[in-house]
């Protein structure tokens, strides 16, 4: 589904990814570890092109996202994305918030989207909410909305950065409630986040990245119970 080929880059003098090789397949659930500034993120980002690769090769569903005129629109409907921040509009309740980008970007009718929106909505457990505004939610629930508007655009992946860390901690289970339903469903998800449990739990593939590459991978069960390398066993024991 995902395949990324010696991605670098590198912002001014900074080398952030030094050759980052990656397969993702169709309903795999990747978890990428490692210590902060050691380029997790920016690797995410690059997979939908909010970051743009200095160099390197990305296909997603058989389409190379890193070709020069490949229609980005395209790519953010295939590509599903949720941060640590929600950023819902403010202004629009939760149901406009995950209506509009089918309406305005798909051109779907305004009684199809909303019909989504309420299925997605029961989906994360926030169907009695669908008329209230963001401020009234707790940051849980946006956060769980966030979701549901990713989904509305029917991606076939997801990408999720960080998702709980914004989040008081007695609000990080339901939201990873919610990605290890979508994970069950058969969604393809690769998922950047500091919570060892998901990935031990939920990851098919854990990638520990540090200095802008991947030192190691392997099951939940080979890189917490058994790391190889030196640096992973270092991080685990600091954070576990
Ligand atoms: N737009 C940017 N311009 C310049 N430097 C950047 C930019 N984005 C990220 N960086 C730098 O790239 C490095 C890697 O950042 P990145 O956010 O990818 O790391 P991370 O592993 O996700 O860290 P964390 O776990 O703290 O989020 C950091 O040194 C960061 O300061």
């Amino acid at each position: 589904m995902i395949t990324a080929k010696n991605i670098h880059k590198q912002f001014d003098k900074l080398e952030v990814l030094r050759g980052i090789d990656l397969h993702v397949a169709e309903q795999e659930v990747v978890v990428i570890i490692g210590p902060s500034g050691s380029g997790k993120s920016t690797f995410l980002r690059c997979l939908n092109l909010l970051e743009e690769p200095t160099s390197g090769q990305i296909t997603i569903d058989g389409m190379c996202i890193t070709d020069k005129g490949t229609d980005i629109n395209k790519i953010r409907q295939n590509v599903g994305m949720v941060f640590q921040r929600f950023n819902l509009f403010p202004h629009k309740t939760a149901l406009q918030n995950i209506t509009l980008a089918p309406m305005k970007v798909k051109k779907m009718p305004e009684h199809e989207a909303t019909k989504i929106a309420r299925d997605l909505l029961a989906k994360v457990g926030l169907q009695e909410k669908e008329n209230v505004y963001p401020d009234q939610l707790s940051g849980g629930q946006q956060q769980r909305v966030a979701i549901a508007r990713a989904l509305a655009m029917q991606p076939k992946v997801m990408l999720f950065d960080e998702p709980t860390s914004a989040l008081d901690p007695e609000m990080v289970g339901e939201v990873l409630g919610v990605m290890k339903d979508l994970a069950k469903s058969g969604m393809t998800m690769v998922v950047v986040t500091h919570e060892m449990g998901f990935a031990r739990e939920v990851g098919d593939r854990v990638l520990f990245m540090d200095e802008g590459r991947i030192i190691e991978q392997g099951t939940p069960e080979q890189i917490f119970g058994n790391p190889q390398n030196e640096r992973t066993r270092a991080f685990l024991n600091k954070i576990l």
